[in-house]
C-alpha cells in the first residue's frame, strides 16, 4: 500500500496568508525604519489574489483572464505576491531616484571641479570636492538601498510563492500524486526549490527596471502605477528626448523609427529565448526526478549491482541538460549584441540618410549633441529589453510553478460539512462500486460491508484485489463512483476532512518501486520499471523517534508523555531506550537505520498517538523473526482494544485476531466462517494472498 496517513494542519485557505513572524528575515526595511511592518503581512491586507483557485468549495479554478499577452499574464500571476511587498518596492525606486537625481548634480560638478583644478582654486576645489564627495557617497549608498530593497521584495515574493504552491500542492487529490502520468516528486521539488528561486531573479530584474514595471503596470492597472516609479526615468527620457528635437526635429523622427523594429527584435529573441529556457527547466526536473527515485532506492541499485547502469542513465540526463544550459547561455550571451547591433545598425542608416537629406542646416557640434542625448536614451530602452528577456528567461518557471497550483479537486469538501468532536466508529459501504478513472473497470463493484463500532474486520484477497483501494476510500481520498460510506451514520462526504481523518488511522507500509527508468526517444516519453521487485518499508520520515511518534503534532507541540506510552504500548520502549539518545536519536532518511520489526511498531506507536478510533492496518508481509512478530502482534493486540478495526491481513495469524474475515474478489466481498478458515486455509492462502 503506497499511502500514508498525513495528519496535515487545516487546509490552507488562504493560509499562505497568515503570518509567520518567526520565519522572516529581518527585512531591510525594518533595518532603516523599525516602526515600518507592513511588508511583515504579505497579503492581510490584500484581497486574496485572483490566481488562487478556490478549491475547498470545489469550484471550477478559473485562470486570470487578462487582455494581455502571455507575457503579461505570468507577470500579472505574480502581482498578488509583489503587491504586499509593495513598502520595499517604493523604497527602492525612491532610493533609485535618488540615485539618479544624485548623477545628474555629479556631472555638471566633474565639469566644476576640472575647471577648479585648472584654474587652480583651492577653496573651490576643497568646497566642490566636498560636495562631489558627497553626492558620490549618496549616490553608492542610494544604489546599495535600491538593490537591497528591490531584492528584499523579490525574495519575499518567491517565498510566499513557495509557500502558495506547496499548500496548493499539499491539497490536491492523492490521483495526482498516484496517476499514471503524475509529475515525479522530484519535479515537483525541483519546481518550487530552484525554480521558484528563478522566479525571484526575474522579479528582481523586472522591479529593477522601472520602465518596465510602468508599462506592465499602464497595461495592466494603471491605478498601482506609483507616479515615483516613473520619475526618474520619465526625467531622463524626457530631458534627451527635449534636446534632440531641439536640435533636430527631423532627424528625431527618423530615430524613433529604429525603436518598434528593436520592440520586434528582442519580443522574437526574446520568445526564442523562452523556448530554451522551457527545455533547460525541464532537463534539471528530469535530473532531480532520477535522483529523487534512485538515491531512496540506493539499497535496491547495490543489491542488483546497478551502479553502473545508474551512473550511464544519469550520465545521459546530466548531458541533455548540460547541452540545453549551454544553449540558454549562449542565447543570453547573444540576444544584448544581436540588440545593440539592430539598434545601432539601424540608426546608422537612418542617421547617414537623413543626414544627406538635410546637409547643410546641421554643423558637427549639433550631430554631437544628438548623438550623445540618444546615447542616454539607449539606456533605459536597452534597460527594458533586459529585463524582458529576463522575464522571458523565468516564464517557464512560472508558468510551471503555476501549473501546479491549476486543478478541479474531485474530492469536495462541502461548505456546510459537519465537524465531529468524537466517533464510536461505525461503518457502513453501502454498495459502494469504484474505479479509478472514467473508462475503466471497476475495482470495487457494488460493496456492502457493516463493521460495527469496536469491531476487528480482516481483509484478505488476491493481490491487486482493491483491498488498499477500500481503505483509500474510507479516508475520503477518493469519491466513490456510486453508493456512499457511513461513520456512525454520516455520509463521509457530509464530514469535514481533516474531522475524518482525525478519526480514521492508517499504518501503512510505504512500497517503495525500484527507479522508473525514464527516457526521452525520437520526441516521445518513454519509460519501463527496471524490475517487478518491491521492497516493502515504513512509512517514516527523517527525524526523531519523537518526531516520528508525535509526527500528528509535529508543529504544535508533542506530548512527550503520550509519546512514551504509545512506545510502551506498541512494545517499542525497549529498543528505543537502547538507542544512543533514546527518544531524540535521529532515525535516518525512512527510518533506514531501523530495522524491519522496529519501524512497523514506531508506526503502531504513531497511530496511538493520533488515538483514532478507527484504525486501518495494512499489515506488513516482510518475514520479522519470532520475537518481533511476537512483539508486532502484541501491540497490534492492544491496538485493537476499543477501536473499530480494518485490518488488510496477509497473515493467517493475524486474520484469526479479527472477529469477522470478508474476502475481496472481484470487487466484492464474501464473509470467511472460521471453520473454513481452519479447514481450507491453504486453499484460501493461494486465493487471498496469506502467507502462512
Ligand atoms: N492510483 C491508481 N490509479 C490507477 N489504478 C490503480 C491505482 N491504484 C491502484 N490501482 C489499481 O487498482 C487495483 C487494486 O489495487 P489495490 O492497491 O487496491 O490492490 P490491493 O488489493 O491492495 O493489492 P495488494 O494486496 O497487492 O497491495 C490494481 O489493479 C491496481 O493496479
Amino acid at each position: 500500500m503506497s499511502i500514508i496517513r498525513l495528519n496535515l494542519p487545516s487546509p490552507p485557505t488562504p493560509a499562505f496568508l497568515k503570518p509567520e513572524p518567526l520565519l522572516f528575515p529581518v527585512t531591510s526595511i525594518q533595518l532603516l525604519f523599525p516602526a515600518i511592518k507592513t511588508s511583515l503581512k504579505p497579503l492581510n491586507s490584500t484581497k486574496i489574489p485572483s490566481i488562487c483557485p478556490s478549491d475547498h468549495t470545489g469550484q471550477k479554478f478559473h485562470p486570470p483572464q487578462y487582455p494581455l499577452s502571455r507575457t503579461l499574464q505570468s507577470l500579472c500571476s505574480l502581482k498578488p505576491f509583489l503587491l504586499p511587498q509593495r513598502v520595499p518596492i517604493f523604497a527602492g525606486w525612491l532610493c533609485s531616484l535618488a540615485s539618479v537625481v544624485s548623477l545628474s548634480k555629479i556631472v555638471p560638478k566633474v565639469g566644476k571641479f576640472s575647471a577648479g583644478l585648472t584654474n587652480i582654486n583651492v577653496l573651490m576645489l576643497r568646497d566642490e570636492g566636498l560636495v562631489l564627495g558627497a553626492l558620490l557617497l549618496v549616490r553608492s549608498v542610494a544604489s546599495y538601498w535600491q538593490q537591497a530593497f528591490l531584492w528584499e521584495a523579490a525574495v519575499n515574493a518567491a517565498y510566499w510563492l513557495r509557500v502558495y504552491v506547496f499548500e496548493r500542492v499539499l491539497e490536491r487529490d492523492l490521483a495526482f500524486f498516484e496517476d499514471g502520468g503524475a509529475i515525479s516528486a522530484g519535479d515537483i521539488a525541483y519546481r518550487i526549490t530552484a525554480e521558484a528561486a528563478d522566479v525571484s531573479d526575474t522579479m528582481y530584474a523586472v522591479l529593477n527596471v522601472r520602465e518596465f514595471s510602468l508599462i506592465c503596470c499602464c497595461g495592466y492597472n494603471a491605478q498601482y502605477i506609483p507616479v515615483l516609479t516613473i520619475v526618474p526615468s520619465t526625467l531622463q527620457l524626457s530631458a534627451m528626448v527635449a534636446q534632440m528635437l531641439i536640435i533636430s526635429p527631423a532627424l528625431s523622427l527618423i530615430s524613433a523609427v529604429v525603436i518598434p523594429i528593436l520592440v520586434l527584435v528582442i519580443a522574437h529573441l526574446g520568445e526564442k529565448l523562452k523556448e530554451i529556457s522551457k527545455k533547460a527547466h525541464m532537463s534539471v526536473a528530469a535530473l532531480s526526478a532520477y535522483l529523487n527515485e534512485v538515491l531512496p532506492a540506493i539499497l535496491f541499485v547495490k543489491a542488483n549491482n546497478s551502479e553502473q547502469c545508474e551512473s550511464t542513465r544519469f550520465r545521459r540526463l546530466a548531458h541533455t541538460n548540460l547541452s540545453e544550459q549551454l544553449k540558454k547561455r549562449k542565447m543570453k550571451a547573444l540576444i544584448p549584441q544581436i540588440t545593440q547591433i539592430v539598434y545601432f545598425g539601424g540608426l546608422f542608416i537612418f542617421c547617414a540618410g537623413s543626414l544627406l537629406v538635410s546637409s547643410g542646416s546641421f554643423d558637427g557640434c549639433s550631430m554631437v549633441s544628438f548623438v550623445t542625448s540618444l546615447s542616454f536614451l539607449v539606456e533605459p530602452i536597452q534597460g527594458v529589453g533586459k529585463a524582458y528577456n529576463e522575464l522571458k528567461q523565468g516564464e517557464p518557471a512560472i508558468e510551471r510553478l503555476f501549473d501546479l497550483t491549476r486543478f478541479n479537486s474531485k474530492v469536495i469538501e462541502k461548505p456546510d460539512a459537519i465537524d465531529l468532536d468524537s466517533i464510536a466508529g461505525d461503518v457502513k459501504f453501502c454498495d459502494v462500486s469504484f474505479g479509478y478513472g472514467d473508462n475503466v473497470p471497476f475495482i470495487l463493484n457494488g460493496l456492502n460491508l457493516h463493521i460495527k463500532a469496536g469491531e476487528t474486520i480482516a481483509l484478505v484477497g488476491p493481490s491487486g484485489g482493491g483491498k488498499t483501494t477500500l481503505s483509500k476510500l474510507l479516508l475520503r481520498l477518493y469519491d466513490p463512483s456510486s453508493g456512499c460510506i457511513l461513520i456512525d451514520n454520516h455520509n463521509l462526504q457530509d464530514i469535514r476532512l481533516d474531522s475524518l481523518r482525525r478519526h480514521v488511522s492508517l499504518v501503512s507500509q510505504d512500497i517503495h518501486r525500484p527507479p522508473l527508468l525514464l527516457w526521452v526517444e525520437d520526441g516521445e516519453r518513454r519509460h519501463t520499471r527496471a524490475s517487478l521487485h518491491v521492497l516493502k518499508i515504513k512509512t517514516l520520515f527523517a527525524g526523531t523517534v519523537a518526531e516520528n511518534i508525535g509526527y500528528r503534532d509535529l508543529t504544535s507541540k508533542i506530548d512527550m508523555g503520550k509519546v512514551e506510552h504509545a512506545a510502551q504500548t506498541a512494545n517499542a520502549e525497549e529498543f528505543i531506550r537502547k538507542l544512543p539518545e533514546g527518544y531524540k536519536t535521529n532515525i535516518g532518511p525512512r527510518g533506514s537505520s531501523l530495522s524491519g520489526g522496529q519501524k512497523q511498531r514506531l508506526a503502531l506507536a504513531r497511530a496511538l498517538y493520533q488515538n483514532s478510533s478507527i484504525l486501518i492496518l495494512d499489515e506488513a508481509t516482510s518475514a520479522l523473526d519470532s520475537r518481533s512478530e511476537l512483539l508486532v502482534r502484541q501491540a497490534v493486540e492492544r491496538m485493537m482494544e476499543n477501536r473499530t478495526v480494518l485490518v488488510i491481513a496477509h497473515r493467517l495469524e493475524t486474520v484469526l485476531m479479527a472477529e469477522r474475515v470478508f474476502r475481496l474478489h472481484d470487487g466484492k466481498l464474501d464473509e470467511l466462517t472460521r471453520s473454513t478458515l481452519m479447514s481450507s486455509h491453504h486453499e484460501l492462502a493461494v486465493s487471498s494472498g496469506l502467507v502462512i
